[in-house]
């Protein structure tokens, strides 16, 4: 089984309830969605591996460490994942940012897919799915498929808030995926929020409704 792992460090905690409040606007909100994913991506590369590098001081030859090369792929589910990814690309400015458009079908909260462009080689990246909100499930559930379907075999989700019955969804259907969230909460209301939850992200990160 993969792992599911909170992120309760205090800033990330700290920015997460700024970002519940609904009295943050659109601006502080989407800066503070950029800042989380980006204190969240410091953990979710923690198993990323090194190599040993000579390096000049101005004093002495260092032992040191650098990254081993992994290439990795960012792939924000659209809208919302949009708001975390220039954060995340701050702590990895190489990765390839693939995009997979879904949008939750209201009546049914069936993901119906519209858009997706990824890099020619995701075969290769360690790929991270990006969503502020993993709620029934059915969405990251079906942008992993789409991946594997493509030949992806290294995926993580990374998600601020989840509800149980997303986790249990995406862990049931992808059991080799590793999930990082900042919180679990309670669960879903009747039209598929989570509850107590941030309201529709995509509409606070872009000011519609
Ligand atoms: O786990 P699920 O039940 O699938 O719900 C989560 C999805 O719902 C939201 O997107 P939404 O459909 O609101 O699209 P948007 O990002 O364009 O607003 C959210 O950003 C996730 O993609
Ligand atoms: O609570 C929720 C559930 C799905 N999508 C959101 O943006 N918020
Ligand atoms: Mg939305």
């Amino acid at each position: 089984m993969a792992k599911l792992q909170v992120l309760d460090h205090p800033l990330i905690q700290h920015k997460l309830s700024l970002i519940r409040d609904e009295k943050t606007g659109s601006k502080e909100f989407r800066e503070l969605v950029e800042e989380v994913a980006m204190l969240m991506a410091y953990e979710v590369t923690r198993d990323f591996p090194l190599q040993e590098v000579e390096v000049q001081t101005p004093v002495a030859l260092a032992k040191s460490k650098v990254l081993a090369g992994r290439k990795v792929g960012l792939v924000p589910i659209l809208r919302a994942g949009l708001g975390m990814v220039d954060g995340m690309l701050r702590l990895i400015p190489a990765a390839r940012v693939g995009h997979v458009g879904l949008y939750r079908d209201p009546e049914t909260l069936s993901p119906v897919e519209y858009y997706c462009k990824l890099p020619s080689d995701i075969a290769e990246r360690d790929l991270i799915v990006i969503d502020p909100m993993l709620a029934t499930g059915g969405s990251a559930s079906a942008a992993i498929t789409f991946l594997k379907d493509r030949g992806a075999k290294n995926i993580k989700l990374m998600c601020l808030i989840a509800a149980p019955e997303g986790i249990q969804a995406v862990q049931s259907k992808h059991d080799d995926v590793d999930i990082f969230v900042a919180a679990v909460d309670e669960r879903l209301n009747d039209h598929g929020y989570i509850i107590p939850g941030l309201g529709d992200a995509g509409d606070r990160l872009f000011g519609t409704k």
